[in-house]
């Protein structure tokens, strides 16, 4: 069928790179003093030429009648290209292979994150499904359950020892390990005789549309779950409410932190814009993407927080 994972091409993808967004690290003040100057007007004018990008290819699977009440947003859907598959859903049965998310390139893969709506009370099942069919030993989660009297995720884990059953999975926490800022959870997820253990890294302090109030946590987590990550395993699982905003910025956070690390220039334009062929609105605010800037020249300028909360 015509909804095969594909990367999608990006234009002039055969020509030379563009680097005219590179940044070199040692300006990297200097260039943030001139994006930021004007009341933010290059971030705004780059935030700006950003949002058309990817916006053209379908989304038809997520637009079948099928699946209409599996999507939280109906303005947030995953396109074709770069869904990601429920692997038992029945061929001939169409929608049964649908969640709401996108596979997204990291900086050691091409589908380094598995980029997903927060679960809906009819969805969580097929979210576990995913977890367990792709292999994911980790979960990263960036919103609350329920924000300002709104409910934006399902609690789609056990609320306590309880063993709960989601279809076929059993799913058992362990661990609790909470700070202001975090909730890390140890759960053990079985399918039959066979089980794994997997990590909820549960961020808490990021309220929806907005940037967390001190960048030093954000970049904290964002190291704890990088430095936390077992060897083994399939995708990152990232989710916020729609899977967009909050998601998108922890993935470039990520992918940044990991990049300086073997590189003395940044491109925080072209991150964004390879994601946002992959999954729509990923960093999702204007503000996000200023935060992604702050974020970095925190750590460039060593001004970072602990991540040992
Ligand atoms: C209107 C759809 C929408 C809702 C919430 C968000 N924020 S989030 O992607 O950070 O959860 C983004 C988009």
């Amino acid at each position: 069928n015509d909804d095969k994972f594909v990367d999608p091409l990006r234009p002039g993808d055969n020509e030379k790179p563009d680097t005219s967004h590179q940044v070199k690290l040692d300006k990297f003040s200097v260039h943030w003093e001139k994006m930021n100057k004007d009341s933010q007007l290059e971030f705004a004018a780059a935030y700006e030429e950003l949002k058309p990008i990817g916006t053209e290819q379908p989304q038809k699977i997520a637009l079948l009648p099928v699946n209409r009440a599996k999507n939280r947003f109906t303005n947030i859907l995953p396109y074709d290209k770069t869904r990601i598959k429920l692997m038992s859903g029945e061929e001939e049965d169409e929608g049964t292979d649908y969640i709401n998310g996108n596979w997204m390139p990291g900086y050691n893969s091409k589908r380094e994150y598995a980029v997903v709506q927060g679960p809906l009370p009819g969805t969580k099942d097929d979210m576990w499904r995913m977890i367990w069919e792709h292999n994911a030993r980790a979960i990263v989660m960036l919103t609350k359950c329920v924000e300002k009297g709104r409910e934006k995720c399902d609690h789609y884990w056990p609320v306590d020892t309880q063993p709960m059953f989601y279809g076929d999975l059993k799913v058992e926490i362990q661990s609790e390990n909470r700070t202001a800022d975090w909730i890390i959870t140890k759960m053990k997820v079985s399918l039959g005789t066979q089980c794994r253990n997997i990590t909820h890294f549960h961020y808490i302090a990021w309220p929806d549309f907005g940037v967390p109030d001190n960048p030093q946590s954000l970049i904290g987590f964002v190291r704890l779950v990088r430095r936390s990550l077992e060897p083994v395993g399939g995708p990152i699982v990232v989710h916020c409410s729609a899977g967009v905003g909050r998601s998108g910025t922890f993935i470039v956070l990520d992918r940044l932190l990991q990049h300086i690390e073997e590189h003395d220039w940044v491109d925080i334009y072209n991150t964004v814009y390879e994601m946002r062929l992959y999954r729509n609105y990923m960093v999702q605010t204007e503000a996000q993407y200023v935060c992604i800037h702050s974020c970095l020249l925190c750590v460039l300028e060593g001004r970072e927080g602990s991540d040992e909360e």
